[in-house]
């Protein structure tokens, strides 16, 4: 197994032991520090995506970003594992979709609809001291980060995890790009900015 499978086994046993009870009051937690964050405070479009199961909960994030008026744009998984944006309008107009997942029932945008986003809320199972981030392995990300950075573009990227789950050091591969900052229930913390 190579040592990103070992350590995304490892991490997702650890949520499997969190409750239903444990993943409502850290989502509350997380939101409220979320949007003190000057990245989400200030961005006008937000790619986020509907947490599901024990990841770390952006629902009321989700709701709160709307209400104050910003555009929040959604992932829609498509068959490549690519990724298809739509507008988040409400939690009345999430529906489930493959794999678990809640997606979002308006209009395609398109992948390069992620080019309007100040800033990325990135799904994640660990991140470390240098910003690297462990992915689920679908590589869809990956993919946004790719044409983020081929477009010349820019936004603040911000992941949401656990405490425990920010580690010495996570196995990085070339394609692997940092994220900016990361959000946990004992606050937020930034990385040193990407020399690009
Ligand atoms: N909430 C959320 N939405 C997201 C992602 C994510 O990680 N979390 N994605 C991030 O790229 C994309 C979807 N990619 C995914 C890739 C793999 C699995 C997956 O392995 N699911 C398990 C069941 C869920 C579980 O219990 O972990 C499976 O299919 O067995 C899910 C989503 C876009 N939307
Ligand atoms: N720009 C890209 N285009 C297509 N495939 C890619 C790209 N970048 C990475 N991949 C592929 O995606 C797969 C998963 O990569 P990795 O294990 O780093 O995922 P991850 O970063 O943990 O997950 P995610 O990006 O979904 O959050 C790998 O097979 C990798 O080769």
């Amino acid at each position: 197994m190579s040592q990103k499978a070992a350590l995304r086994r490892e991490l997702l046993a650890a949520r499997r032991l969190l409750t239903q009870d444990d993943v409502g009051r850290t989502a509350a937690v997380l939101s409220a520090s979320a949007q003190n964050l000057p990245e989400l405070t200030e961005a006008r479009t937000v790619a986020a995506y509907v947490s599901v199961g024990r990841e770390p909960g952006t629902h009321a994030l989700l709701d709160a970003l709307r209400a104050r008026g910003v555009r929040v744009l959604l992932p829609v998984l498509m068959e490549d594992n690519d990724l298809d944006w739509a507008l988040f309008e409400g939690a009345e107009h999430l529906v489930p979709a493959g794999r678990g997942l809640l997606e979002p029932d308006g209009a395609r945008l398109g992948p390069r609809a992620v080019l309007d986003a100040d800033a990325v809320l990135l799904p994640g199972l660990a991140v470390d001291g240098r910003g690297m981030r462990l992915g689920r392995g679908g590589g869809s990300y990956d993919r946004v980060l790719a044409r983020l950075s081929s477009a010349g573009a820019h936004p603040a990227l911000v992941v949401l995890l656990y405490d425990d789950e920010v580690v010495a050091r996570v196995p990085e591969e070339p394609h692997d790009h940092p994220v900016d900052a990361v959000v946990t229930p004992a606050g937020a913390r930034r990385f040193p900015s990407r020399a690009s």
